[in-house]
């Protein structure tokens, strides 16, 4: 299938789908269909969170259920770019001078869409502010990027984003970056801004100590469906990309997944696709390879686009499903001389996604010695990668975009959060919560008082020679000695934290000096 208005086209015929595949699933697209018409008048298509899905109405507000909604929106978009147009022009700047760097403090959803975008449409030779992320609490990872900032930290702007306002791994980034600024003399507050839902722990902080801006999240945008809301705009328009072409580019991508016909309908034919490689359920792994340096963190996106709004244990009737579709890739022609071995070869449990981006760069090619350009192989590549991977009877799915801009990434965006959308009705789950990322957060809360209740005991007996498990017995924790094992062991390896091992013959001993 071909969009000439998208300047897209899906070739599913490496998936080698039976019509009567798809006949026998039209009373469930029949009933996605209903569901997604449904969803974007503003039902509530997040009853576990009894929330809206709202990101389709992000590129075209009049969608959205009431005018304050519509209003809120389109005010969003206003503010981006007056935002970003005043730093731009230096009339708000740091304090050493005009901004020119923009690091972005945030994990999730709240740093993968900008993330990608900056990769795939910034150019560090034109980018009007340079970005850089604290995605992890790895104190290494952020002191390798203010390492790079150095002299320039007075000239950077931060834009912590967090739609909760309370993600833990974001507010240590937030803090290591708050401490830098006052380790130079300067204010955090005049080089900061928040994207945050209204009222949250992050929201109130940036107005009690006045940061230059804040910018909202609503609790009907997803983080992984949030590129199109300030968290994607925001960053996408300080780096100096056109957010109306990408907004431009979801919404006519949007125009066009809206139809009820699954053989013309791209989003649709996606799902299907997936439904056929896996069963419905998941049974294959998506590769995707877009042959792109620049779209080298697209499969990196759609990983929590797709895993996290896919990956669930019930499905809507409170069934164990244990459902999902895991995505993984990089690049090509790069993995060819990687993991493809396996894909043509090996173990047959996946399906790959192709994408090539016909023009291959603005100038003129420099000719390689055999004729022909560098681009020229890269097509080669991807097109016989193709062949070859088809000819073993594994599934092809082959997307082509005529060139890499604003409004393809736009439209990429859009046709994967449909296809996910309608995929999640097909199989019946709520695509739009995540229940299984919050034990792994409570366990690690559990985790760090435990280390603080350790860290006091080392304290107040320094010197002291404890064995594993007299600590455990000591902070009251017999029931998690292997927690109380690691723990020691890592105190151990930081020196900073003051602990030692001490190896007496067969015994380990930890002590505080
Ligand atoms: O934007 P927040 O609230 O900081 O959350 C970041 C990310 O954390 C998650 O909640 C999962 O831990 C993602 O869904 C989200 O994108």
């Amino acid at each position: 299938m071909t969009f000439p208005a998208l300047g897209l086209t899906l070739d599913l015929r490496g998936m080698r789908i039976p019509a009567s595949y798809r006949e026998r699933l039209q009373p469930a697209f029949d009933r996605a269909f209903a569901e997604m018409r449904a969803l974007e008048a503003g039902a509530i298509a997040n009853p576990d969170e009894n929330r809206m899905v709202g990101h389709y109405w992000l590129r075209n507000p009049d969608l959205a259920p009431s005018e304050e909604i519509r209003h809120e929106i389109r005010q969003t978009v206003q503010d981006v770019k007056s935002f970003a147009r005043a730093v731009h022009e230096g009339a708000v700047r740091g304090e050493e001078g005009p901004f020119r760097h923009l690091l972005v403090i945030g994990i999730g959803g709240s740093a993968l869409g900008p993330q990608m975008v900056a990769h795939a449409l910034g150019d560090p030779r034109y980018d009007r502010l340079r970005p850089w992320f604290f995605d992890n609490t790895d104190p290494d990872g952020m002191e390798r990027v203010l390492g790079q900032l150095g002299p320039e930290l007075g000239r950077t702007l931060c834009v912590v984003i967090s739609k909760s306002g309370g993600t833990r791994e974001t507010a240590n980034g937030m803090y290591r970056a708050q401490v830098a600024y006052a380790h130079k003399g300067l204010h955090f507050a005049r080089h900061v801004v928040a994207i945050t839902q209204r009222g949250s722990r992050l929201d109130r902080e940036a107005e009690e100590c006045g940061w230059l801006a804040r910018f909202p999240m609503w609790d009907w945008v997803g983080g992984r469906t949030s590129e199109t809301s300030a968290v994607g705009l925001l960053p996408a328009a300080l780096q100096g990309i056109n957010i109306d072409t990408l907004l431009l580019g979801a919404r006519s991508c949007d125009v066009i997944t809206r139809s009820d016909n699954v053989t013309s309908n791209p989003a649709a034919a996606l799902a299907l696709a997936w439904h056929f490689a896996g069963d419905g359920r998941g049974a294959k792994d998506m590769v995707v390879l877009p042959y792109k340096d620049r779209l080298e963190l697209l499969a990196k996106y759609l990983q929590q686009l797709v895993m996290e709004s896919l990956g669930k244990e019930l499905d809507r009737n409170g069934r164990v499903v244990h459902q999902g579709l895991t995505v993984f890739g990089n690049k090509g022609t790069t993995d060819q001389h990687s993991y493809v071995q396996q894909l043509r070869d090996g173990l047959p449990n996946f399906f790959v996604t192709l994408i090539e981006v016909l023009r291959h760069q603005d100038g003129p090619p420099v000719l390689m010695d055999t004729g022909v350009g560098a681009g020229d192989y890269l097509h080669s590549f991807c097109s016989g990668t193709a062949r070859a991977i088809a000819e073993k009877g594994r599934g092809v799915i082959r997307i082509y975009v005529e060139t890499l801009s604003p409004f393809t990434i736009g439209c990429l965006i859009a046709l994967y959060e449909r296809a996910v959308g309608l995929y999640a009705s097909l199989i019946n789950i709520n695509a739009y919560h995540q229940p299984g990322v919050e034990a792994g957060k409570k366990a690690s809360e559990k985790i760090i008082g435990l280390e603080n209740r350790l860290l006091d005991q080392f304290r107040s007996h320094r010197g002291w020679p404890w064995t594993v498990e007299d600590l455990a017995a000591r902070v009251g924790a017999t029931q998690e000695l292997e927690e109380v094992r690691e723990l020691c062991w890592m105190l151990s390896q930081n020196p900073a934290s003051g602990i030692q091992l001490l190896p007496v013959r067969e015994h380990v001993y930890f002590r505080a000096i």
